[in-house]
């Protein structure tokens, strides 16, 4: 394998700590043409669907490339904004909020974002941040609770992108914050305040995004995880167990997902003539297709269909204040030792200045 040749090493050169901010991924437009490239990369990922890969490569080629990128697309078509996927217009603010926010608490620290699928990749703000002189880098997945199909994904494209590097940085990476109390915390802010303008509901769905079963059968921890972030969040809101339900959305494939899955909880909600319901997808920390379309449009059109009286999405926690100070507080712990004060920063540099060159 070809070793890339570095750029001569320098004793003067600043030590700078980088923060990378990881999500999903979404096309570059809502049209087939722009899905079916992002959904060929992200469905042919081994991490994302473990079949055999000959069998995998015949289905997706021949059957799933020819058909859901047009259907997906009108999907993205509905919930596309003006600065386009939602994804990553907040996964993008996000990540400039987060800049400001460590500037301001003295973290010097530079922020960047990437998506594991499509752009900007893992790969190419691996090497800008690199560039930018940040020799230590915590990359930060975007998903709460850890999947072997999402987070795992991301550190295997985080060892891929170093994997030529002559003098890769020094790399952290967190793993999860399903049960980080700042998470939480976020999480029970947006029920009250929706619940202190819209009123209380009658009861209150967390919907996550589903993996196959197997996965859990197999020493995944993503089902144990989201179950431990829908009890944290139940207690910190004072819910009763009869007044909520965890369920699981977006079933991809024929093979059985984690139950119970989210469009038959919203019939049998609304067959039981649920009143005012309550959704929150706590698994996602901003709104995206997932969200917008399969829970707002998709999920309230099910529960009214069977009966149900009232659907209130709660919006993800995207890139308001609370949740950006809530990110930089979660991340602190793992910049531990790391990040520094501007005038130490600077000392450091003055320090490395007088030293000996090679
Ligand atoms: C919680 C994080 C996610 C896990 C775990 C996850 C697993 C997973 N997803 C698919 C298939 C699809 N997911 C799609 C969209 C999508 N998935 C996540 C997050 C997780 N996926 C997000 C944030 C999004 C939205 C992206 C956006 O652009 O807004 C899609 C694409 C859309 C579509 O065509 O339906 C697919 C396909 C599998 C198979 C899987 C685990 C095995
Ligand atoms: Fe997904
Ligand atoms: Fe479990």
């Amino acid at each position: 394998m070809p070793y890339q040749t570095e750029p001569d090493f320098r004793h003067d050169q600043a030590s700078r700590v980088g923060l990378l901010l990881v999500n999903l991924g979404t096309p570059e437009a809502p049209t087939a043409a722009a899905v079916r490239p992002y959904l060929k990369q992200f469905l042919s990922d081994p991490r994302v669907v473990e079949i055999p890969r000959l069998v995998w490569w015949f289905i997706l080629n021949g059957i799933i490339l020819n058909t859901r990128p047009k259907k997906s697309a009108a999907k993205y078509a509905s919930i596309w904004s003006r600065d386009g996927s939602p994804l990553a217009v907040h996964t993008r603010a996000q990540a400039k909020l987060l800049q400001g926010f460590l500037g301001n608490m003295g973290q010097n620290v530079v922020v960047d974002w990437a998506m594991r699928y499509g752009q900007p990749s893992v790969a190419d703000k691996m090497m800008a941040l690199k560039a930018a002189g940040c020799d230590r880098v915590l990359v930060l997945p975007l998903y709460p609770q850890y999947a072997a199909s999402s987070t795992g994904s991301v550190m295997d494209a985080v060892a891929d992108a170093i994997k030529t590097l002559r003098n890769p940085p020094e790399l952290r990476i967190v793993k999860h914050f399903h049960d980080a109390p700042d998470y939480i915390g976020t999480l029970a802010r947006r029920v009250e305040a929706h619940w202190i303008k819209q009123g209380r509901g009658d009861h209150l769905l967390m919907s996550f995004h589903g993996i196959p079963r197997f996965s859990l059968d197999k020493g995944d921890p993503y089902h144990c995880e989201c179950h431990k972030t829908a009890r944290l969040l139940a207690e910190r809101l004072g819910l009763a167990a009869g007044k909520y339900t965890v369920s699981f959305q977006s079933r991809f494939g024929k093979t059985e997902w984690l139950k119970p899955y989210t469009s038959v909880v919203l019939t049998e909600l609304g067959r039981k003539k649920t009143g005012k319901l309550d959704v929150i997808c706590p698994g996602f920390v901003s709104d995206c297709l997932e969200t917008l379309e399969e829970i707002a449009i998709e999920g309230k059109a099910e529960f009214m269909t069977a009966g149900g009286g009232e659907y209130r999405y709660i919006p993800a926690l995207n890139a308001e204040p609370d949740w950006i100070a809530a990110l930089g507080k979660i991340a602190a712990p793992h910049l531990g030792g790391w990040s520094l004060e501007p005038e130490e920063a600077g000392e450091r540099k003055a320090r490395a200045a007088r030293a000996t060159v090679k």
